[in-house]
């Protein structure tokens, strides 16, 4: 799916963040927010995700180039919270496979999608560990799982390496790259490594 940001801006009180600003995010490849802090990385996720509101602007978002453009609606965004964001007293299959519980499918079913989830971030297995025996970088595979077993088209990930080595960095980098054949891959993110590895970058402070 692709996503087009049309001359938006953001504003908290008097602050404007984003002046007037435009890009258009197409599928199949990583796309990099970078910007310094509090250039508005994190405030474009949220205007993609349909949950910031543009005071100017708009943001839509559609099946290919020729198709129609629409807002976008919960059903199109997989979103993956930073850091640890586990129940951490259920295992790491019954995380993955809550989420997708929420789509009115049988639990039978809802397990296979979450164990193929798992398989795809590379921790099936450890689909029968309870959350908190995992590592911080194993936690945020399990957010990637998630959003990825949600089957949405567009995953939007706020700073997913920001507290992580450089080994689970690279877990989740290769992550990335596997989850842009099914899915538009957008990353706020400060870190070089990442930002190495985008396949585009967009700069919202040179914008
Ligand atoms: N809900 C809010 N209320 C008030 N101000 C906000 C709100 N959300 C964001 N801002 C302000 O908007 C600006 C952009 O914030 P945002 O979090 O989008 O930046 P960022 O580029 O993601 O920063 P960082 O790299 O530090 O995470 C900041 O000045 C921030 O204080």
């Amino acid at each position: 799916m692709e996503i087009h940001v049309e001359n938006v801006s953001y504003r908290f009180g008097e602050r404007e963040v984003l002046t007037d600003f435009s890009a258009d995010i197409e599928a199949g490849r990583v796309t990099a927010l970078v910007g310094p802090s509090g250039s508005g990385k994190s405030t474009l996720l949220g205007g993609i995700a349909g949950y910031v509101k543009s005071a100017s602007g708009r943001v839509t978002v559609s099946s290919g180039p020729r198709s129609p453009r629409e807002a976008p609606r919960p059903e199109h965004i997989g979103w993956v919270p930073q850091g640890a964001n586990a129940l951490s007293g259920r295992t790491v299959l019954d995380n993955v496979a809550i989420g997708v519980l929420s789509r009115g499918i049988t639990l039978r079913e809802a397990t296979e999608i979450a164990r193929a989830a798992l398989d795809k971030v590379s921790l099936g297995d450890r689909a029968a560990s309870l959350a908190r025996e995992l590592s911080g970088g194993e936690l945020q595979r399990i957010a990637f799982a998630r959003a990825l077993a949600s089957g949405r088209p567009i995953i939007l990930a706020d700073e997913p390496t920001s507290s992580l080595d450089a080994a689970n960095t690279e877990n989740i980098v290769e992550l990335l790259y596997a989850l842009r054949s099914t899915a538009t891959v957008v990353v706020a993110t400060h870190d070089p490594a990442l930002i190495a590895a985008a396949e585009r970058c967009i700069n919202l402070r040179e914008a």
